[in-house]
This record gives structure tokens, sequence and C-alpha cells, in this order.
């Protein structure tokens, strides 16, 4: 069986790529790195350290790679004879594979009436749907009639906190032990290969991908924020400062009201998955950069991002919303200069002002809690080291 993987870093190799492999799938990599298209060429094998006590090392073979760009007959010829896609390329970068994967996919089913699933797994909800979008945006209806019945995009749910390091080998996936990977059941066409290893199929995925995005991701995403705004250079240091630590598990059960009310859960089993979350994230094992957790925080600070979107949601519900404010607000002081989306958002801010900022990126118009940002923005900055 043959899976076509868009994206080799970090969850391509040491998540997505890994369960293909152990599922018994030949896994070829569409990458734009060359460097590690060349490298995962060179012996067909790349390795994967997990982040337990032990330093487990483990190495995926049958490997193989290609440049979306340089290689673009291969990689349409891949396209055509893959029996499963996925992708986990950064969902702003899923419009740059359109063009190819559409080209692909359009010859496959003159040629071909194998049906096929793809998955994009990012963090963003319903990324397969999006992806499915732009490529009908790209091909057009006529086109996009003739992919459906055969061809369908997939929606997913992934956690694993997955990170890289350079070692003479080349590059090394780093991946805490604990992982997740949910697909909703329902989207998907070939019913006729085996369960993927590791996967769990559920018929309602919203409860899985909120949850990731809203509790998950917004977590980490707030760690960071706070963590930069105080010095600390990793989210382990961060949660090391008592502070800090009350402060996102206060934000946390801040968020748990969202899943109580909205998807029934339990308080209790909230709380269970509150510390089981903090524990991952405080693993001694893993030496995370908050600029890196952080990265891209125009994308991060949208409207239906891991901040915002559970902020509007609870202040909805007539929730309380104090920490959330206070994440935000943390979230506009981002200014690492390493980082694009960073720089671009405090050029912004610097030219039109933080309010005007917040109604743009973050689309909150409420009067009340644009001003709270704005407050909390102010008694923030002091602090900013
Ligand atoms: N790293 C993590 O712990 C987690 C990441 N995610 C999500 O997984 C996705 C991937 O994240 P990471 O692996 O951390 O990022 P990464 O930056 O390590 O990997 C992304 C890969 O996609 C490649 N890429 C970018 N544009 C491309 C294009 N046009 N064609 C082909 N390849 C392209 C990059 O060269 C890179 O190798 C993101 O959506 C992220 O939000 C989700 C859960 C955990
Ligand atoms: O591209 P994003 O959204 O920052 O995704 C990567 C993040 O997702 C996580 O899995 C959970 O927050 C982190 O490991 C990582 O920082």
């Amino acid at each position: 069986m043959k899976a076509l993987h868009f994206g080799a870093g970090n969850i391509g190799r040491g998540f997505i790529g890994y369960l293909l492999n152990q599922s018994g799938y030949d896994v070829c990599f569409v990458d734009v790195n060359q460097a590690m298209i060349d490298q995962l060429n060179q012996t067909g094998t790349y390795k994967i350290e997990l982040l337990d006590d032990h330093q487990t090392t483990l190495t995926v073979s049958g490997v193989t790679a290609l440049n979306s760009g340089q290689d673009k007959e291969e990689v349409i010829r891949a396209i055509k004879e893959a029996n499963i896609i996925t992708t986990s390329v950064g969902v702003d970068n899923l419009k740059y594979i359109v063009p190819i994967l559409s080209e692909g996919l359009i010859e496959r089913v003159k040629e071909n009436d194998q049906p096929l699933d793809v998955l994009a797994n990012e963090n963003a909800v319903n990324a397969s749907s999006t992806l499915k979008t732009l490529l009908s945006r790209h091909v057009g209806d006529q086109a996009m009639e003739e992919l459906q019945g055969q061809v369908s995009f997939v929606n997913t749910a992934i956690d694993r906190l997955a990170l890289s390091k350079e070692a003479d080998e080349g590059m090394i996936a780093l991946v805490e032990p604990f992982y997740e990977w949910v697909i909703h059941r329902g989207e998907m066409i070939n019913h006729t290969l085996p369960a993927l290893t590791g996967a769990t199929y559920v018929d309602d995925l919203t409860p899985y991908i909120e949850r990731k995005l809203y509790l998950v991701n917004m977590a980490h995403a707030a760690t960071a924020y706070v963590g930069y705004l105080n010095g600390a250079s990793t989210i382990q240091q961060a949660l090391q400062i008592p502070d800090i630590l009350s402060f996102i598990r206060g934000l946390m059960r801040e968020a748990a009201a969202y899943f109580v009310e909205v998807h029934g859960v339990e308080k209790e089993t909230q709380m269970t998955y509150i510390d089981k979350v903090l524990a991952r994230f405080m693993n001694n094992n893993i030496s995370d950069e908050v600029t890196r957790v952080g990265r891209s925080p125009i994308r991060k600070v949208g409207p239906d991002e891991r901040l915002v979107k559970p902020l509007t949601a609870l202040s909805d519900l007539d929730k309380p919303v104090n920490h959330f404010i206070k994440v935000v607000a943390a979230a506009y002081l981002f200014d690492y200069s390493g980082d694009d989306e960073a720089k671009a958002l405090q050029k912004y801010m610097g030219e039109h002002g933080v309010k005007k900022a917040i109604e743009q990126y973050s689309m909150i118009h409420n009067e009340d809690i644009v001003s709270r940002i704005l407050l909390a923005y102010n008694e923030w900055k002091p602090i900013q080291k």
C-alpha cells in the first residue's frame, strides 16, 4: 500500500508518517525543503526519538521523498498511485499544495476508479474541508463534480507534541509518547483499506477537534505568550513559575465551562483532562521554545482560532472570560523578531494602534471585550522583557 504525505516536518515524520508506516504503507513525503528530501532519499529511512525517560529511538523505513516544485511529474504519478493521501504542512500552506494536488487528482479520476481519502492533519477545525474548498475554487464546479464520488476529504483531529533535533545522521523527529489521531469515519469513501494503526474513528469529530484546539492548543499558545512576556525561553520554564502555572490552570478551567455547557462533558472528567494536558506540557524530557509554540500569532488571534473563539463563545454563554482577555492581550504583545507574522502584527499595531488590530485580526467588535483586552494589554506592557 502506498501513502503520499505532504509535509515532512515534525508531525509528518514524527506522527502521521510513523503511523502510516506502522499500518503497512510505503510512505512518500512531498515537501519543499530539499535538504530534508535528500536526507530521506539517501537512506530511505528516518529516526524518531520518543521524549520518554529512555529516549527510545525508532526507525521508520520504506520512505521516499519528492519536491512539489521540482519533481512535479513524479508527484502527479504518486497522487495517481496512492491508496491514501495525507497532509501536515500547516493550515495556511494548504493553498500552496492545491495546484499540484488538483492536477494529480483530476488525472487520477480519468485513469482509475479507485476511491481515495484525503486527510488534512492540521491544527484547525475541519482542515480537510478547508482543503476541499480551496481545491474547488481552484478547479471550478465541473472538475469538482468529476472528483466527487471518488475523492473524499476527511476531517481529523491530531494531538502529539512534535519537535526536531539536528544530529550527525540528519534531522531526528522528537515526539512525546502520547498521541491521538481522530478520524471522521462518516466522511471516508474508501472502505477497502485496513483501519490505520493507532487511529480512532468517530462519527462526530466536533468534540475532539474543539477539545484539541480550544483547550490543548489554546493553553499551549497561552503558556507561550505569557511565558514570553515573563522572559521564559521554554514552555517548561514558564510552567515552573508558580504564578504562570496557576494562571494557565485558571484559564483552562475557564475554558472547561464551554465543554461542560456545549458538549455535556462531566466537570470532573474535564478537570482530570486538564491535569493530563498540563503534565504533558511539563514533561521534563521536552524543551519546547515559547517562540515555536507561539509561532504565527496572526493566525492564532484569528476569530475562529484557539484564543478568540472560546473567548467569544464563553462570553455569549455569559461565562467568565477574565483569563482569556489577558491571554489575547498577551498574544498581541508577542513581538518575537524571528517570526514573520509577529513582525507584521507589531508593524500594523505601530501604524494603526492596538484597538484597530484587535478589530482587524480577531474581528472582535464587542466594545466591552475590546476595551477589556486593551486594559489588559496596557497592564501587561510594563512587564514586557
Ligand atoms: N508540531 C506539533 O507539535 C504539532 C503540529 N500540528 C500541526 O501539524 C501541522 C504541521 O506542523 P509541524 O510539523 O510542526 O510543522 P513543520 O514546519 O515542522 O512541518 C511542516 C512541513 O511542511 C512543509 N511544507 C510547507 N509548505 C509546503 C508545500 N507547499 N508543499 C509541501 N510541503 C510544504 C515544510 O517544508 C515542513 O517540512 C501544522 O498544521 C500544525 O499546526 C498539530 C499538532 C502538533
Ligand atoms: O502550528 P501550530 O498551531 O503552532 O501547531 C503546533 C502546536 O500544536 C501543539 O501540538 C499543541 O499546542 C504544539 O506542540 C505545537 O506548538
